[in-house]
């Protein structure tokens, strides 16, 4: 093997498997957040644990399908990757990985964890899942990127279905609960991506990708970063409302709100770099722990 590589033969001809960079072509950090969310849409599904094999193997096949999406998304935009600096040294563009490689791992990746949802825990698991995988790699990355600076909205709700595919994954049915989990994803990923994008305006531009702040400028975007910062909060009260959730989760989403209005309220004036920086930081922070404390709610109440 080493030998072929000698005698500079063009990357995509390489046998080498650089498993580190595989790895890394699955969006590792982001598919963790996204089986936090499916695990914790499994156990809110019961009032006890959730059978095992729901929960493994569940959350098993949503990692393996998030991860093949991931990699699907690599292959798909590894031309504009190359371009921009903050994605250049991706595996793709790097060369780390050939371009054959990773479509072959994307596929066996997704094929894999279709397999192990359709078969081992539920056909209706499995194809919401195939869903939200076409959502992000087929209709978000390939068309609405490039179409229309609402693209992280619609093609958002493909990253926001988790908590449902955790819930069908234990119930096998489709209901109001876990909706609003998704709901709670879908509303937070605006600010999440377009404090990104203000700080990486310049970049998105060069690449001809109509994000938000490229077509409407920086200060039309960091308004509607406020406003659904504000609906993010009223959004998280309505696991609350609907009696799903208890007073320690009210008062945890409280307090995770006033500091994303707050570091919002603060980009709204601020720095383009820094503060939008500051708020997509956090808002990966927000997500995790409120979460964790839907979770933490759950099983207090289960206990008393
Ligand atoms: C359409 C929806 C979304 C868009 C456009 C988006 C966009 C982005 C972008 C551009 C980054 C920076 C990645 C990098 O620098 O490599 C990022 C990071 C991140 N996103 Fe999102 N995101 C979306 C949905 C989600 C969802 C649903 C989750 C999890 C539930 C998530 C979790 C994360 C995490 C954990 C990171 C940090 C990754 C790291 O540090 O390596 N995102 N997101
Ligand atoms: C459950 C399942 C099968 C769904 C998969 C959903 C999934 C992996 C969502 C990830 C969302 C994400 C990181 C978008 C990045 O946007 P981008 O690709 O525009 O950002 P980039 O420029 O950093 O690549």
């Amino acid at each position: 093997m080493a030998k072929l590589n000698t005698l500079n033969l063009p990357k995509s001809l390489r046998w080498r498997v650089n498993w580190r960079a595989l790895y890394k072509l699955t969006k590792p950090k982001v598919v963790a957040l996204i089986v936090l969310t499916s695990v914790v849409g499994a156990c809110l599904a019961t009032s006890g644990l959730p059978p095992w094999q729901a929960l493994l193997l569940g959350n098993l096949g949503i990692a393996l399908m998030a991860g093949g999406a991931a990699a699907f998304n690599h292959y798909i935009d590894s031309e504009a990757d190359a371009a921009m600096a903050r994605t250049h040294k991706r595996p793709l563009p790097s060369g780390a990985v050939a371009n054959w490689q990773a479509v072959l791992w994307a596929s066996l990746l997704s094929l894999a964890g279709f397999g192990l949802l359709y078969l081992w825990v539920n056909p209706l698991t499995a194809w919401l899942t195939a869903a939200s995988l076409v959502g992000y790699a087929v209709i978000y990355t390939l068309w609405l990127k490039r179409a229309t600076p609402q693209n992280i909205v619609i093609g958002g709700l493909a990253g926001a279905m988790p908590p449902l595919l955790g819930w069908t994954a234990v119930n096998n049915s489709v209901s109001a609960e876990p909706l609003l989990l998704v709901m709670l994803i879908f509303t937070w990923t605006p600010p999440h991506f377009w404090a990104l994008a203000i700080a990486r305006r310049d970049e998105y531009a060069k690449v001809n990708i109509p994000m938000l702040p490229v077509t409407h400028g920086i200060r039309f975007t960091k308004q509607l970063v406020l406003l659904y910062s504000l609906l993010l909060f009223v959004v998280a009260w309505l696991p609350f409302l609907v009696g799903m959730s208890g007073l320690l989760y009210l008062g945890l989403s409280c307090a995770l709100n006033a500091r994303f209005i707050w570091l919002a309220w603060r980009l709204y004036g601020g720095d383009n770099q820094r503060d939008a920086m500051r708020l997509f930081g956090y808002s990966i922070v927000y997500l995790m722990l409120l979460f964790v404390a839907l979770l933490a709610d759950h099983w207090l109440f289960a206990l008393l």
